[in-house]
Parts: structure tokens; C-alpha cells; sequence
């Protein structure tokens, strides 16, 4: 099968080829053929993957584009991707002027500042590991519950249903239950879905456009986009404000504020300021709701147009699972289910392009590049490699059966980043996800509604550009609302 990119491509060229120094040091990546003045602005804007696709074809691993003033490098081997992302002197995360900042300010994802990045990496480091994440099982799972009761509420049989759309409520209420113990996303206006895509929008037109108006001038755009920010921020520091004054809880930490407001440095003793604590609340929303939402989407889809894997899913669910909601320990019987979100990861990485600036001068495949160049990590690229994978363009989850994830590359599959800044939600991220996909896949068949378009656009998450309408058949009737078989924090 194809993907949503409607044609295919053909094969790709792997790492930039080897340039011998020129006589005044090493020669300057290939240049993208670009428009005077704006260089690449107009097509990054239309379709960034496109033009890094085509960038890549024919120059190779590293190409030099032109955002107007500004330089970029794409990078699309997994070589150098490997080398961009575990050396954090050379790149270091864009600067203040990356506009992302308007929203999280300088949490995790956002901070440039290596000192005070990594002693809130280190205090948020326990909270996310794989065994604390136990805790939250139980908040995933109600939110589950939930879902599915909605939607048997909502959609007659074969009802055409925005599969991204619930994908997203879903994600951000699991985020959100986690985060504070309640569903605030469904209550306050101010984190509703379409708050935060006012937000994200806003910020990524002005990273792809260095030509965008201040922020400070009354345009329309900058009027809502403040007021969307004013209502986040009056609530996020409205929710600390009330939860310093109650004190820590009775029997511990109950959700990830809890931690956030427990963690400590572990040199100075001291927690997190009210601002850092806004910044990585506001930080664990974005990065990670979305992410594994149209993650989650492209897997129905690609499921839908591949019936065999389709069938495979649905026979392992069915032997596994009874009546009641999986729990973590069916989870772990049920590895091809997570093999599939692995593979729509592959094919659909959900943060497509994973930014960098370089501090200082460096070479890069043989290539001088400049400090103060932008330089993007381009997972669609990197993960279509035929060095790396065979037939790129094919959905096969077996892929990601054990014995033939042995011997792979050590970069040639980064959904998840690489190095210092891999993304800490990682493992939230798959246990959500597989049991989200354990739930529905038991419950649901979604099949494609063959005249609805579907075609991939990268903003900040790689999203189909025209929702994804697909249909919705029973399987089984619902009975998530049944206790949970066992405590799954139990574990
Ligand atoms: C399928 C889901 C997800 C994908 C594909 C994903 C992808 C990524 C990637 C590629 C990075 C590296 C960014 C960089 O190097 O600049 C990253 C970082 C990050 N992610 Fe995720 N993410 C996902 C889910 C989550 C979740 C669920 C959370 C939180 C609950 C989260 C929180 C973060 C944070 C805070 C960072 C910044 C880490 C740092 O720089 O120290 N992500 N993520």
C-alpha cells in the first residue's frame, strides 16, 4: 500500500555523501533551490515534508534551505541524526525567540538553558519512569471507560465518526486526569481542544515565517491568541495557587501535580518556583496529548486499509481480554497491539521534525555549518531509509516483533527523539496508547470512508490535513463500565 502521501516516492538517498574539505576548510551542505529574498518560506508553508522529501532525493542526507534571513539545515540520515541529537554542546534547542516559548515558556521541551533544563530534567525524571507511571494506570483506564461510553452514546452503528477529533478528547482527558485528578479539560473553557489549537497554530506559523507581525500589535490573530493565553494562565496558576495552600496530600502524591509540587533538587533541596511549575504543566499538555492522539489515528487508519493486521489485532484482543477493561497485566500479553502503534510511529511520527541550533561552528557529514544555523531532524525521512528499511512505504508491525528489531540501526527509529532530550512521556505515551487501541479494537471496527481524502500535513504534529472521517461498527457490545478484574497498580 501506499500512505497517505498519495504517491509513491522513489528511493530515497541515504547519508550525506562524504565532501573532501576545500582548500578554505569543508564546502557548505548542497542549497535547495530557493526564491530570491523568501528562499523557502512559501513552500516550507504549504508542505514542509514535501520539499525536505524532495531536498533529500537530491542531495542527500544534509541540505541547506533558506527561510528568508534565516539558515536550515535538513537533516535526513539517521547517522547524523544520531550525531545532532546526543550532542547537546554543538545543538543546542532553539533560542528565545522560538515562538513555541509563547506557550510553555521554558519548560523541558522549550528551555535553552542546559543548567536549569537539566535540574528540572532530573526532578521530573522519577515521576515519568516506567514504574512510577503504575499510578496512573487507573486514571487511564476511567478515562477509557468514559470514552467508550460516549461514544455508544453518540454514534448510531455505522455512524461516520471524526476519528482525530475523539482520538484528541480522549488524550486530553487522560493528560488531564493525570495531571490534576479531575477531567478539567472537558469543564474549563480555557484547556478545551480548540484553546489549545488556537495556541499551537499561532506559534507554529510564526516558526515557519520569521516574517510574521510582533506580537505586541492588535492584529486579530495576536488579540485571540493572548486571550487563549490569559485564560490558560489565570487557571494554571489558579490550580497551583489552591493546591500549595491545601498541603501535601494524606497518603501521598495522588497525580503528577502532586509529584511536580513534591519533586526536589537534589543538591539544593529546593522545589519548583509557581512559574516553572506553569511552564511544565502547560508543557506535559502539549507534548503530550496530541502526539499520541494522531498517533492513535493513523493507526485506525492504516488498520482499516490493511485487513490482515486488522484481523490479527482484533484475533490477539479477543483471546486476551475478557468483558472488563485490559488491564496493564493483559497489556503484556497482547505485544502486537503495541507493535502496531510502533509501526504508525514509523510511518506517521507524530513530532515529524525534531529542531536544533547549532552554538558553534562544526561540520556536519563533511559539511561546514555556520553557528546560529537552524538545523532539523526529519523522522518522516528517516524512517522511509531503504538502507534501514525494506519496502519503507509498507505497514508491517512485524517489524517490530523482537527478533527483527535485533541488529537495527541505532537511529533509524526515533519517534521519540534520541539522546539527552529523548521525550520523558515515552512510556505514559505506549501504556496509554496500547490501552487505548486494547479497548477500542475490542469494541469498534473503524473503516475508511473511501471518498474522504486523506493526506498528511506537518505542523507541528504530522496531522491528516482534512480530519479523518471513518466509520464506526460494533463488535462487542460495551461493558468498560464493569470494575476493573484486578488493580492494575498492583502490578
Ligand atoms: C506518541 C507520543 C509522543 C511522541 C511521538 C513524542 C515525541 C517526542 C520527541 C520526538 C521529543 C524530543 C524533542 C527534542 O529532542 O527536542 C519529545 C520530547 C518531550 N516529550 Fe514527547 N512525545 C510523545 C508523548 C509525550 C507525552 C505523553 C509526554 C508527557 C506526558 C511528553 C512530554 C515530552 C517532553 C516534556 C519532552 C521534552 C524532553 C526534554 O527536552 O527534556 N511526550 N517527545
Amino acid at each position: 500500500m501506499t500512505t497517505a502521501r498519495e504517491t509513491p516516492r522513489p528511493a530515497p538517498a541515504g547519508a550525506a555523501p562524504h565532501v573532501a574539505p576545500a582548500a578554505g576548510g569543508p564546502a557548505p551542505a548542497p542549497e535547495a533551490d530557493g526564491v530570491p529574498l523568501l528562499g523557502n518560506i512559501v513552500e516550507f508553508r504549504k508542505d514542509i515534508l514535501d520539499v525536505m522529501h524532495r531536498g533529500w532525493q537530491e542531495h542527500g542526507g544534509l541540505v541547506r534551505y533558506r527561510l528568508g534571513p534565516v539558515v536550515v539545515h535538513g537533516v535526513s540520515s539517521s547517522e547524523l541524526a544520531g550525531e545532532v541529537l546526543t550532542d547537546s554542546a554543538t545543538y543546542g534547542k532553539l533560542g528565545p525567540d522560538n515562538p513555541l516559548r509563547l506557550i510553555l515558556g521554558e519548560g523541558l521541551l522549550t528551555s535553552d538553558d542546559h543548567e536549569s533544563w537539566m535540574r528540572n530534567r532530573r526532578m521530573m525524571q522519577p515521576i515519568y519512569a516506567k514504574q512510577a507511571l503504575a499510578g496512573m494506570y487507573r486514571a487511564m483506564a476511567d478515562s477509557t471507560a468514559d470514552q467508550l461510553a460516549h461514544m455508544e452514546r453518540v454514534y448510531a452503528p455505522g455512524a461516520e465518526v471524526d476519528v482525530h477529533g475523539e482520538m484528541m478528547r480522549v488524550t486530553l482527558d487522560i493528560v488531564s486526569r493525570c495531571m490534576f485528578s479531575t477531567d478539567v479539560s472537558r469543564t474549563r473553557d480555557s484547556l478545551s481542544p480548540e484553546a489549545v489549537d488556537v495556541a499551537v497554530n499561532f506559534a507554529f506559523d510564526r516558526l515557519q515565517n520569521p516574517f510574521s507581525p510582533p506580537t505586541g500589535w492588535p492584529t486579530p490573530r495576536n488579540r485571540r491568541f493572548r486571550r487563549v493565553m490569559d485564560g490558560l494562565d489565570s487557571m494554571m496558576y489558579g490550580i497551583i495557587e489552591e493546591r500549595r495552600a491545601a498541603g501535601p496530600p494524606e497518603g501521598g502524591a495522588k497525580d503528577l501535580l502532586d509529584m511536580l509540587l513534591a519533586a526536589r533538587d537534589a543538591d539544593t533541596g529546593e522545589g519548583m518556583t509557581d512559574r516553572e511549575l506553569r511552564d511544565e504543566i502547560i508543557t506535559t499538555f502539549a507534548a503530550g496529548h496530541e502526539t499520541t492522539a494522531v498517533t492513535l489515528t493513523w493507526a485506525f487508519y492504516l488498520l482499516s486499509r490493511n485487513r490482515q493486521v486488522l484481523r490479527r489485532a482484533q484475533e490477539e484482543v479477543d483471546r486476551e481480554l475478557g468483558d472488563a477493561l485490559p488491564t496493564a497485566a493483559d497489556l503484556a500479553r497482547m505485544p502486537y497491539l503495541l507493535q502496531i502503534f510502533e509501526e504508525a510511529l514509523r510511518l506517521y511520527p507524530s513530532a515529524p521534525i525534531v529542531p536544533r541550533l547549532t552554538l558553534k561552528d562544526t561540520v556536519l557529514g563533511g559539511h561546514r555549518v555556520p553557528a546560529g544555523s537552524r538545523v532539523l531532524v526529519n523522522l518522516f525521512n528517516i524512517h522511509r531509509d531503504e538502507r534501514h528499511w525494506d519496502d519503507p512505504e509498507r505497514f508491517d508491525p512485524d517489524r517490530f516483533a523482537a527478533a527483527r528489531k535485533k541488529g537495527r540501526h541505532r537511529f533509524a527509529y526515533l519517534p521519540f527523539g534520541a539522546g539527552p532530550h529523548l521525550c520523558i512521556g515515552k512510556h505514559f505515551a505506549l501504556m496509554e496508547a496500547h490501552l487505548l487501541l486494547a479497548a477500542l479494537i475490542r469494541r469498534y471496527e473503524f473503516r475508511h470512508v473511501p471518498s474522504h481524502r486523506v493526506v498528511n500535513h506537518a505542523t507541528i504534529t504530522l496531522r491528516p490535513k482534512y480530519g479523518m472521517e471513518m466509520t464506526l461498527h460494533e463488535r462487542r457490545p460495551s461493558r468498560a463500565r464493569r470494575p476493573l478484574g484486578e488493580d492494575p497498580a498492583a502490578d
